[in-house]
């Protein structure tokens, strides 16, 4: 869902609305939100007061709407206020169940030692999840500019790249570039959510993107708030690494 943030709305009603399309969905769907859209992926002065524990308001409110649903809910990222007390940008992904099934710490931070590089913790770690609709592997934003960090997931076994985003317009095209670059080098679809809207004065590029294996653009997004929905068929996967053996010949890895 490439929503848009705009945080001149109360957060609550942002939420509502949020929860309201999401429970939309039917229960044979991956739904994926952007990155930091309640909070604001550009507005920093809200995070410490919008950071929260993964089992707080936000999480239960999403995990409640994935059950209503009975979907697969990427929940786009939360500003995590993690148990050493550092702050982190961080995604959860729960089943149709409800249950968090997954969560992922942004590795690569944006800002060149200011904002979020300066405010936020790195990740650690890695996260693949096994889904009926293949594995996927878990990114956001800014990560899409490290291919190396792509190379490890598909080596975990990711057929399916999930990156929520709050990319701005001004490089928009880098997102469009990247997110079939990486689709391509590693066969692998790619789901690319970002934020529509503006954020902080700051223009967003909207433009998700569903990319397939062999860098076909399946459905994208123009620069408006909306729900952009493709039908992906991870055997496409398997097939196109079988027609086109390019990842046989890696050397180096
Ligand atoms: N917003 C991000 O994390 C990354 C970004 O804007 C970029 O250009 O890269």
């Amino acid at each position: 869902m490439q929503l848009d943030v705009d945080l001149s709305v109360p957060k609550a009603d942002r939420l509502a609305e949020t929860l309201r399309l999401v429970r939309e969905r039917a229960d044979d769907h991956l739904v994926v939100l952007p990155e930091l859209w309640l909070p604001g992926g550009w507005d920093y002065a809200r995070w410490d007061e919008d950071a929260e524990t993964l089992d707080g308001p936000t999480a239960q409110a999403l995990a409640e709407a994935a059950r209503d649903a009975g979907v697969w809910l990427h929940g786009g990222s939360i500003v995590e206020r993690g148990d050493d007390g550092a702050h982190y940008n961080t995604s959860l992904v729960f089943g149709p169940d409800g249950a968090l099934r997954a969560t992922y710490r942004k590795i690569h931070r944006f800002g060149f030692d200011s904002g979020e590089a300066a405010l936020m913790g790195p990740g650690a770690d890695l996260v693949t999840l096994a889904t009926p609709f293949g594995t996927l592997g878990l990114a956001t934003c800014y990560d899409l500019r490290f291919p190396e960090m792509f190379r490890l997931l598909l080596d975990r076994g990711a057929e399916v790249l999930v990156v929520p985003a709050a990319w701005p317009a001004r490089r928009v095209e880098h997102w469009r570039l990247l997110a079939r670059a990486r689709a391509v080098e590693n066969q692998v679809f790619v789901l690319a959510c970002n934020t529509a809207g503006s954020q902080a004065g700051l223009a967003q590029g909207g433009h998700s993107v569903v990319v397939d294996p062999w860098g076909e653009i399946v459905a994208e997004a123009g620069p408006e708030g909306r729900v952009l929905t493709a039908e992906i068929d991870t055997a496409l996967v398997a097939k196109t690494r079988a027609d086109f053996p390019v990842l046989k010949d890696r050397r180096v890895g």
